[in-house]
């Protein structure tokens, strides 16, 4: 239920309502489809939340078609059998989503973007991405550069994207958000959509917000918006890409120093500070790579909102804690391989992507607390450094 003093968006459209008002296919027999088809590329713990959300809406709207398929990088459970096989079976991610039920329209598949792979629930020849016109990208950050070499040429050119993935690359020319590197790869124009958005929670239709940023296109993230609000999830649009996408890339990073509070017992008002010094950063950082970035971004449920819920329940800040308590002697691997039972971290990853950025533009001093977090991650610094370290005045001018 939401609360009442937000307004639910709408869940209906008319029959003739189309998504990007031009007719996607033409069938065998010449028939003009103007619905769209979504694809879901992951499966883990958010995607398959993020795929029954979808599910959920694409059987009352009738600008797409029910089917909502979702890629499954697929494994062998404990019992033999394949994870594509259960989810098809028993309607339930049971390794990452275990419990919840995600539409019987939602298809498993394992077959990316090969032909080769037999396809078992349709015509053989057929594969995830074929044909998608609206493709929402969930997988851990680490693995998007391979998914995109793997996908040149085989995403339809008109197909529009979001990437729901807190994360970023570094390359040699500097940082690379994962829109940037699926729109450079594929030649489709991608959106985000961030939020203060624990998958657990939203799974048992929990209220949650999330924001939607899109480049210049409103009408794209309209059909966004529709695609994922429901009455317990309500997505509000944002024309500010990178600023939406620093939000919910950077937030992992102040998780971890959370974790790291939280683990030495240093009580709510140190992890208050932890919060609103990481905030700080997050804005600075954001604007510094990006001058577009807008500062109403991070009053959206991507910034401030996320920064909370994250500090107070997520993955990050959990491994993060468990780290700290063991006095940094258990490396983040072994202790993220034991807690979270095939679940990926985003924010130790992303600290040292960020302390790369630091590092090579000779920033490293104007951003204490991101730069801690790596150096206590890596094991040069003792966790109880977070707290000595970020208390330095930050220097820059736009604090
Ligand atoms: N879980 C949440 O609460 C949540 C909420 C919002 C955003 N996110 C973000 O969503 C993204 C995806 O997270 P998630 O929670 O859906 O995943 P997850 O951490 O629950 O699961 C890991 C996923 O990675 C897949 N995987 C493992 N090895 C792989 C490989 N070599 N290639 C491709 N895939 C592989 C696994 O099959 C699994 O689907 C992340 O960027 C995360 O920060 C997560
Ligand atoms: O569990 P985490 O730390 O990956 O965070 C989950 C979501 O990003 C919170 O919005």
């Amino acid at each position: 239920m939401a609360p009442a003093f937000e307004q639910v968006p709408e869940d209906t459209e008319t029959q003739t309502e189309t998504p990007h008002n031009t007719p996607h296919t033409v069938n065998n027999d010449g028939q003009v489809d103007y619905k769209s088809r979504v694809t879901v590329v992951g499966s883990g713990n958010w995607g398959s939340v993020a795929a029954k959300l979808i599910a959920s809406n694409t059987l009352k709207l009738n600008s797409f078609h029910d089917e909502v398929r979702m890629w499954v990088f697929e494994e062998t459970l404990q019992s033999g059998e394949k994870l594509t096989e259960v989810i098809n079976r028993i309607n339930e991610n049971a390794k990452y989503l275990p419990g919840i039920k995600l539409g019987k329209n939602v298809i498993a598949d394992p077959d990316l973007e090969n032909a080769d792979v037999h396809f078992v629930y349709g015509e053989t020849g057929n594969y995830a991405v074929k044909d998608a016109n609206m493709l929402v990208f969930v997988t851990p950050h680490q693995f998007m550069e391979g998914i995109c070499k793997r996908l040149v040429g085989k995403v339809r050119q008109d197909a529009e994207a979001i990437s729901l993935i807190k994360g970023m690359e570094v390359k040699m020319e500097g940082p690379c958000m994962i829109s940037t590197l699926i729109s450079e790869h594929l030649g489709i124009n991608c959106s985000v959509l961030m939020g203060a958005n624990i998958a657990n929670e939203i799974a048992v239709e929990k209220f949650s917000e999330a924001t939607v940023g899109y480049r210049d296109k409103r009408e794209i993230a309209e059909q966004w918006v529709r695609l994922f609000s429901t009455p317990y999830f309500l997505v509000t649009p944002v024309q500010d890409v990178e600023g939406v996408e620093l939000c919910g890339t950077l937030k992992n990073v102040v998780a971890i120093a959370a974790g790291f509070v939280d683990g030495l017992d240093m009580g709510n008002n140190t992890k208050a500070a932890i919060m609103r010094i990481g905030l700080r950063e997050m804005i600075a950082f954001s604007k510094l790579l990006f001058s577009s970035v807008r500062d109403s971004t991070f009053f959206e449920s991507c910034g401030v909102a996320d920064v909370i819920t994250t500090c107070l329940g997520g993955r990050n800040r959990k491994v993060a804690e468990a780290f700290a308590k063991n006095g940094g002697k258990r490396s983040f691997d072994e202790l993220e391989a034991e807690m979270l039972q095939g679940q990926k971290l985003q924010g130790v990853s992303t600290a040292r992507e960020v302390y790369e950025v630091l590092s090579h533009r000779g920033w490293l001093e104007l951003f204490p607390l991101f730069a801690t977090v790596h150096e206590i991650c890596v094991g040069r610094l003792p966790p109880s450094a977070i707290v000595e370290h970020s208390e330095q005045k930050p220097k820059l001018s736009v604090f």
